[in-house]
C-alpha cells in the first residue's frame, strides 16, 4: 500500500498473507481474506501451479513470530474457470483456497463478510485497502500490515477514457486514483474493506491490478475484482469442494 499507515494490530482479522516457498524460504506474495474456517479468497493471478503455498493467519508483522498466528497448507486451490492469465483486464481474477485444516477463530483470526450479491457501491463510498504490498512503486514490501482510506471510483468514473477506459468492467470495482494512495504489488488478492449501512465491515474487492506506469498514478485507481459479482460462484465452489 502506497501512502498508507500501520494498521492497528489484528484490526482486520480476516486478512491473510499468502506465501510461497523458494530456496527453503517462505515469501509473502499476496494478500487474501478468510471467508470460512477452511476457505480463503484471493486473486487468481496470485496462483502459480508450479509453486507450493501456505496461508498465514493472525499476522501483523511479517518479520516477527507472533503468538496467535498460524501457517496452514492448502488442501486445494480453485481458480475461476474463466480467468485468463494473459490479460488481467478480462476479469474473473478470483480464486479460492481450501485449507488443509479449519482455522481456530480468535480475536486475531476472524471471518470476513461477503457483500450481498449484486451490491454496487456509489462513487466516493469510503473503503480501506489493507495489505503488506510495496510501500511505493518498485519499493520494499511492508513488515507491518498497512491500511489506507481509498474512496470508490464508480464505473462511470473509472471507465472514462483518461481513467481506465474499457480496461475496467462492471465485474470490477475501482478505488483511489488520486495519485497518492494506492495498492501495489503484494497487495494483490487482498481485501477492499467497506463498512455497510449496518456498520458491518464487508470485503467488497479483491486487489487485482494497478497501472504499469506506477502503483499510485493519477486517474489510474487500484482495480479490484467486485466480490458481489461472484457470490454464486463462491457458494458453488465451497459447496462442491
Ligand atoms: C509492475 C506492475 C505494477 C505491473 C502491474 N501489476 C499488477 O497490477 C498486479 C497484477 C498483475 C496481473 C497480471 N500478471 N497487481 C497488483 O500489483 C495489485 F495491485 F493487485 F497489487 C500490471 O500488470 N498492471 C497492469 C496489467 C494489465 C493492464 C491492462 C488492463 C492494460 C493494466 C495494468
Amino acid at each position: 500500500v502506497v501512502n498508507g499507515v500501520d494498521a492497528k494490530p489484528h484490526s482486520w482479522p480476516w486478512q491473510i498473507s499468502l506465501q510461497y516457498e523458494r530456496d527453503g524460504e517462505w515469501r509473502h506474495t499476496c494478500g487474501g481474506s478468510l471467508i470460512a474456517a477452511n476457505w480463503v479468497m484471493t486473486a487468481a493471478h496470485c496462483i502459480n501451479t508450479q509453486l507450493s503455498y501456505r496461508v498465514f493467519v493472525g499476522k501483523h508483522n511479517l518479520v516477527e513470530e507472533e503468538a496467535g498466528s498460524k501457517a496452514i497448507l492448502p488442501e486445494k486451490i480453485i481458480v475461476h474457470e474463466k480467468w485468463n492469465p494473459i490479460f488481467v483486464a478480462f476479469g474473473n481474477d478470483i480464486a479460492l483456497i481450501k485449507l488443509s485444516e479449519p482455522v481456530t477463530l480468535s480475536d486475531q483470526v476472524q471471518l470476513g463478510c461477503l457483500p450481498a450479491s449484486g451490491t454496487v457501491l456509489s462513487n466516493l463510498y469510503p473503503c480501506y485497502i489493507t495489505g503488506w504490498g510495496r510501500l511505493y512503486t518498485g519499493g520494499p514490501i511492508a513488515d507491518k500490515l498497512q491500511q489506507a482510506l481509498m474512496p470508490v471510483a464508480d464505473h462511470a468514473t473509472c471507465s472514462q477514457s483518461d481513467w481506465w477506459g474499457i480496461a475496467v468492467r462492471t465485474s470490477m470495482v475501482c478505488a483511489g486514483g488520486d495519485g497518492i494512495v494506492a495498492g501495489c504489488n503484494g497487495d494483490s488478492g487482498g481485501p477492499l474493506n467497506c463498512k455497510n449501512a449496518e456498520g458491518v465491515w464487508e470485503v467488497h474487492g479483491i486487489a487485482s491490478f494497478v497501472s504499469g506506469l506506477g502503483c499510485n498514478y493519477k486517474k489510474k485507481p487500484t482495480v479490484f475484482t467486485r466480490v458481489s459479482a461472484f457470490n454464486s460462484w463462491i457458494d458453488q465452489v465451497m459447496m462442491n469442494n
